[in-house]
């Protein structure tokens, strides 16, 4: 009888042993799935807002993000007491290249263009596309004197640096417009407008040129 109890109470504790490694082998399985899962999410996501963000063809932001940008540097300035400003940059004749070279050397000189952007830039600066051959320098903690050596120099680099296409040099030059915060606008809208007429003003002056 003793001995029945024994091996009865002996093959109990088996079942429950078993069932507690299923449950945890259960449990470890789902943990691990979940975690896979969500990886895979955050990188879709990730991916998904560097999409939305980034110009595919220059890989700089793009237009959507620059308003965002503006509104965190508004924070950020208003707090340190800093200006900070807004370089327009137009392609000069742009259509011409197009025209004379084809669209894909046309494609080319905007990446070569957004290169020397990207030279020009502090590494908290911001470089953007916002349109066709239209492009944006953000430069935080600046001045209008700053900002002027910035664009000049930018401009130069840009006139002195032909793009290569195939086997050809291509030349062009860019006209750029400033913009001042807060002098010259203290919301986005305003600011950007300034900086545009300025570039319209650039281009009426006869082009290759920054206006301040
Ligand atoms: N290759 C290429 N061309 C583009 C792209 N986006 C816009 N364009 C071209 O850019 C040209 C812009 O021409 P316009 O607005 O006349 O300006 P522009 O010829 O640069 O003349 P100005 O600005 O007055 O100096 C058009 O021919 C567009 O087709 C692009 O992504 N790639």
């Amino acid at each position: 009888m003793l001995q029945m109890l024994y091996t009865q109470a002996t093959q109990l504790q088996q079942f429950n042993v078993s069932l507690t490694n299923n449950a945890l082998f259960s449990y470890l399985t789902i943990w691990a799935v979940s975690h896979v899962y969500e990886y895979k999410r955050s990188y879709v996501v990730q991916q998904l807002q560097k999409l939305a963000s980034v110009d595919p063809l220059t890989g700089l932001y793009n237009r959507r993000q620059l308003t965002a940008v503006f509104e965190h540097c508004l924070v950020t300035h208003r707090r340190s007491e800093e200006q900070f400003g807004l370089l327009l940059l137009d392609v000069d004749h742009f259509k011409t290249i197009n025209d004379r070279y084809g669209h894909d050397a046309g494609d080319l000189m905007l990446t070569h263009l957004a290169s020397l952007m990207k030279v020009h830039s502090r590494h908290d600066d911001w470089a953007f596309r916002v349109g066709g051959e239209e492009f944006c320098l953000l430069v935080v903690r600046s001045n209008q004197q700053l900002l002027q050596q910035v664009a000049e120099r930018l401009r130069q680099d840009i006139e002195q640096h032909p793009g290569q296409y195939n086997d050809q040099k291509i030349s062009f030059t860019v006209s750029i417009g400033i913009a001042v915060w807060p002098e010259d606008g203290s919301t986005f809208a305003s600011l950007y407008r300034q900086a545009d007429r300025r570039l319209y003003q650039a281009k009426k002056d006869g082009r290759n040129t920054v206006v301040a």
